[in-house]
């Protein structure tokens, strides 16, 4: 694995006694694709909450970029990482350009310029009708809405994106056209990305690794090949199976 980008070192977090994740440690590689899957409940989201300091673990330390984010600025660390979740959360009285070039805005308030080449390349990147980009969030089908929701966690050009089920409530073609263009980002950003599904064959064919997760934590991470070929557990074997 490349060098770690992002780090989770003993981490323990409980809501109300119950413990989520116990003594959790994983290492995100740089660049890496990393897809999560697991049982409901089991902790995906408040482990993607911890990267980007949503949630503060309640013992140990997550690293991003070499830094305990308990001792770093989060508004700053923010800046630096994308995140897309289902349902977009777009803001429904701005348009479709309003709404990407809201990132970009803040941070060339004094270049307009700059924020329009930024807009008219996000565009571009997630396979965007430029004649969309007058219409508010309620006039778009939900995958356009989807890639609106990309362009803007792309925005600021962070170095890690986080996604949680951002493709689950499309339909099987437009998901699979989605899936197509995050692969490319991927490839030509080079962005990390840490990507929550459902979906084990979306897992599976999005992720240069796979992290399998149930009640408790981790259990297994590997290739994808790997996990096909070698699951670890009986969890893990039912989930591969028939894929
Ligand atoms: N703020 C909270 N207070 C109390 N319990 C919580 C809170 N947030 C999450 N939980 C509980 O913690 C557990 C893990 O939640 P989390 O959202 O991380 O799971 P998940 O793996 O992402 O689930 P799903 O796949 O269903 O989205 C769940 O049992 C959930 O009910």
């Amino acid at each position: 694995m490349s060098e770690p980008i992002i780090r989770f070192v003993d981490v323990t977090k409980a809501y109300d006694d119950e413990a989520i994740l116990e003594r959790f440690s994983l290492d995100i590689g740089r660049g890496e694709f990393l897809t999560i899957i697991g049982s409901s409940g089991c902790g995906k989201t408040t482990l993607l909450k911890m990267i980007n300091g949503l949630l503060i673990p309640d013992t140990g330390t997550v690293f991003v970029q070499g830094q305990d984010i308990s001792k770093t600025d989060l508004i700053a660390l923010r800046r630096n990482i994308g995140y897309a979740i289902q349902g977009v959360g777009l803001f429904p009285h701005m348009t479709v350009r309003k709404n990407i070039a809201y990132v970009p805005s803040l941070l060339n308030k004094q270049n307009r310029q700059k924020t329009e080449a930024a807009v008219a390349r996000l565009v571009k990147i997630v396979g965007l009708d430029e004649s969309l980009l007058e219409r508010y969030p309620s006039e778009l089908s939900g995958g356009q809405q989807q890639r609106v929701g990309i362009a803007r966690s792309l925005a600021a050009a962070p170095e890690i994106l986080l996604m949680d089920e951002p493709f689950g409530a499309v339909d099987e073609i437009t998901r699979r056209m989605l899936q197509d263009e995050i692969m490319r980002i991927h490839r030509e950003l080079g962005v990390t990305i840490v990507f929550i599904t459902h979906d084990i064959r979306e897992a599976l064919k999005l992720g240069s690794r796979v992290a399998v997760m149930d009640h408790g934590g981790l259990v297994q991470i590997d290739t994808p090949e790997n996990i096909r070929k070698h699951p670890a557990t009986d969890f893990v074997k039912e989930l591969v199976s028939d894929r």
